[in-house]
């Protein structure tokens, strides 16, 4: 049992979530940020790596008041939980997704993280072990779901996209690519992680749609399930 995943990710014409420096960029116009904006309003939750944390600070708040108000309308609180994969309990107690906005986060940790990281972080957020050595995702994931959490966004980093991509946890894949080359063989791409060798193991995507969206496209996949 598990949530329903939705990944979504900005990349440059030429494939890069951000500079070789893993400094945050805007890829995204700003229609294409309100498309970003309205499936937070929709999801249970939204999950990043510890990556983008230490890169971006991203608080993941939903920025439209109006959507913050239809939340509050269906008795839901104004944004949806906020979960960071952190193996190592090294989220800092400042950073914006702890501090910003109201709503539960959560900070995913493994089984043999220090505890008094772990006790200072609990002071903030709720947290959840998985796995050893690194974050265990269909543990957490079933731990999510049996918490209630029904739809939950992916955003990434490339690390991350590619845990879920690679062990076949996802279940749409939303791709914006804007209108610039960032390039860089060490800048982080939409699916990082040791990459697949043998094509019997590419996880295949339907094509669901092309949109233009300011002047770059949204492209809509699911994953496409074995046959
Ligand atoms: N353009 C866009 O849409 C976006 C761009 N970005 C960019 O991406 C970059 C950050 O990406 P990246 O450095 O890859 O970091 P990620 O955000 O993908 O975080 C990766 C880290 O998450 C932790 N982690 C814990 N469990 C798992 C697991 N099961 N699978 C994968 N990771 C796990 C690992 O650290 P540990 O084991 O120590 O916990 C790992 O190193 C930044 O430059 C940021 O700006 C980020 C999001 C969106
Ligand atoms: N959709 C999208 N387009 C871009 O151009 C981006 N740089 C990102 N980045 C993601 O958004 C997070 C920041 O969120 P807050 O503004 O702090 O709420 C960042 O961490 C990336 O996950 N996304």
């Amino acid at each position: 049992m598990r949530p329903y995943i939705i990944i979504n990710a900005a990349m440059s014409a030429d494939g890069k979530l951000s500079t070789r420096e893993r400094r945050q960029v805007r890829i995204s116009g700003s229609d294409d940020f309100a498309r970003v904006d309205r499936m937070r309003a929709e999801s249970d939750a939204i999950l990043v790596g510890i990556g983008t944390v230490h890169a971006d600070d991203p608080s993941l708040t939903v920025k439209s008041p109006e959507l913050r108000s239809a939340r509050r309308r269906e008795g839901r609180p104004e944004n949806p939980i906020r979960i960071v994969l952190d193996s190592h309990a090294e989220t800092p107690l400042s950073a914006d997704i702890l501090v910003k906005g109201e709503g539960e986060r959560i900070i995913v940790v493994a089984e043999d993280a220090d505890l008094r990281k772990i006790r200072a972080l609990g002071e903030h957020a709720m947290i959840i072990s998985c796995g050893k050595g690194r974050v265990d995702l269909p543990c957490l994931l079933q731990k999510l779901s049996e918490s209630g959490i029904e739809r939950l966004m992916i955003e990434g980093g490339g690390t991350v996209i590619w845990s879920f991509l690679s062990e076949g946890l996802f279940d749409e894949l939303n791709t914006y690519i804007g209108s610039c080359v960032i390039g860089g063989a060490m800048a982080p791409t939409l699916a990082d992680g040791e990459g697949f060798i043998d094509e019997s193991q590419f996880p295949r995507l339907l094509l669901q749609e092309v949109q233009r969206i300011d002047d770059g496209l949204l492209i809509r996949w699911k994953r496409k399930m074995e046959e």
